[in-house]
């Protein structure tokens, strides 16, 4: 059973919370600028991260190398999603980006895994939430940095028990 988890970051925040949930799930960390195609295709568990920037957007260098994610088979293929974003400055865009990594990978035949409750938040909008839930875990150091520990444990204990991962001791 291997994990591999993928991320962008413009400014660092996103890069610790990845380095956070690797360690956590015992992963192979790769930064979406030096992921290729093969990447994304060979684990049993496909985790990915993105800050969101602009009004809603992914990162930038998720939007440069969309097209080694696109490229990629993920039939079956089981995708936990995590976003860093800032619901008081951006409340109609909250964590947009696990919103739209959702659509490219489902589209592609994925299983999401590693949905989380809204509760706790406050935002207006997010493409992140879906029936009532979010898609993945959504992080927001910008305003909430004191939940983050917690709420990233607690998903990497979930991750670990619906995929039946070999961890013992979590680390995050
Ligand atoms: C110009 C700019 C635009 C942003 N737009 C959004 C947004 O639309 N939605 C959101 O939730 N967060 C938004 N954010 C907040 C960032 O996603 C957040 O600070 C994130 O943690 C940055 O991650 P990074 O350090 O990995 O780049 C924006 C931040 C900046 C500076």
């Amino acid at each position: 059973m291997n994990v591999t988890v993928i991320f962008g970051s413009e400014s660092g925040t996103t890069k610790a919370i990845a380095k956070r949930i690797a360690a956590g799930l015992q992963a192979k960390l790769l930064d979406i600028t030096a992921a290729k195609t093969a990447d994304f295709e060979q684990c049993d568990l496909l985790v990915l991260g993105s800050p969101t920037y602009g009004i809603g957007d992914l990162q930038t260098d998720w939007e440069d190398r969309i097209g080694t994610l696109r490229n990629a088979t993920l039939t079956g293929k089981r995708v936990a999603l995590f976003g860093t974003g800032d619901q008081a400055t951006y409340a109609d865009s909250f964590v947009d980006a696990i919103g739209i990594l959702h659509d490219i990978v489902v589209e592609k035949g994925a299983v999401i895994v590693g949905h989380t409750s809204i509760e706790g938040y406050d935002y207006v909008a997010s493409l992140a939430e879906r029936d009532g839930r979010f898609v993945g875990l959504a992080l927001d150091e910008d305003g909430q940095s004191s939940k983050t520990e917690k709420r990233i444990a607690a998903w990497i204990d979930q991750l670990v028990k619906s995929e039946s991962l070999p961890i013992t001791a979590l680390s995050a």
